[in-house]
């Protein structure tokens, strides 16, 4: 089975997580997309469903389907939220990002009584950190900040630059209007720890390290769709 296979069987058995008048945040990415798409089959069936997005990307796809979504701020608290992931480690620790989406994914995420994490067979792994760990930076002063994140890593034993992420040969600015910097650390042997020190670094806007947040993971894999929890 193609990764997207398992992406699509994924996105396809949070449906079973939906029920008539929640609020539901959308996702980012290839995996959330296969849910979005899911979603406007339910609501073309007849669900009444509100709908919140975590990205400018997934705001078009759900308009491309004929979805309406709603501002977060009119809305407030959601039911659930569905969204991938790039990697998915031990409690259900993620890193995200690889979209640039992090920040208002986070920002969706933290308004839901339960989140549901929608991923491919690979994503799944012993150890974060595999995946460069994306941090958003707010662009004024953005070399300080770097200087401090490099400090940040070298107390956690990550010797590993950040690395400014570009599209197209320009610097990849988010929704937000941040950059992003990616970190190749190899292993984040503390994940909680690195959160809290990166979050306290001035001018770091957020990080994709997504932990105690999933509730659920619903892993697309050769032998099936394979449910973990924390
Ligand atoms: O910023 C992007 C998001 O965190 C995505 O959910 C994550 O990168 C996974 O994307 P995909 O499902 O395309 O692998």
């Amino acid at each position: 089975m193609s990764a997207d296979t398992q992406k699509q069987i994924s996105g396809l058995a949070a449906i079973d997580h939906i029920r008539d008048g929640m609020k539901v945040g959308l996702g980012t990415g290839s995996t959330a997309a296969w849910f979005v798409k899911a979603i406007a089959d339910e609501v073309k069936a007849g669900m009444k469903l509100t709908l919140v997005s975590t990205s400018n990307q997934t705001t078009h796809l759900a308009h491309s389907l004929g979805l309406e979504i709603r501002d977060i701020n009119d809305v407030g608290k959601l039911d659930l939220c569905v969204d991938g992931a790039d990697e998915i480690g031990e409690g259900l620790a993620l890193i995200k990002g690889g979209g640039g989406a992090l920040l208002r994914e986070k920002l969706i995420w933290e308004m839901a009584d339960r989140c549901i994490v929608i991923a491919d067979a690979a994503k799944h792994v012993a150890t974060l950190g595999q995946f460069a760990l994306p941090i958003e930076v707010e662009p004024f002063a953005y070399k300080g900040t770097i200087n401090r994140i490099t400090d940040v890593l070298s107390e956690f034993d990550i010797a590993k630059m950040p690395i400014l992420r570009k599209k197209s040969g320009e610097a990849f600015v988010t929704d937000g209007g941040n950059l992003i910097f990616d970190v190749a650390c190899g292993a984040i042997h503390d994940p909680s720890g690195l959160a809290s020190a990166l979050k306290a670094t001035t001018g770091v806007v957020d990080h994709g390290l997504f932990l105690d947040l999933a509730d659920i993971a619903l892993i697309g894999t050769d032998e099936g769709v394979k449910v973990f929890y924390p």
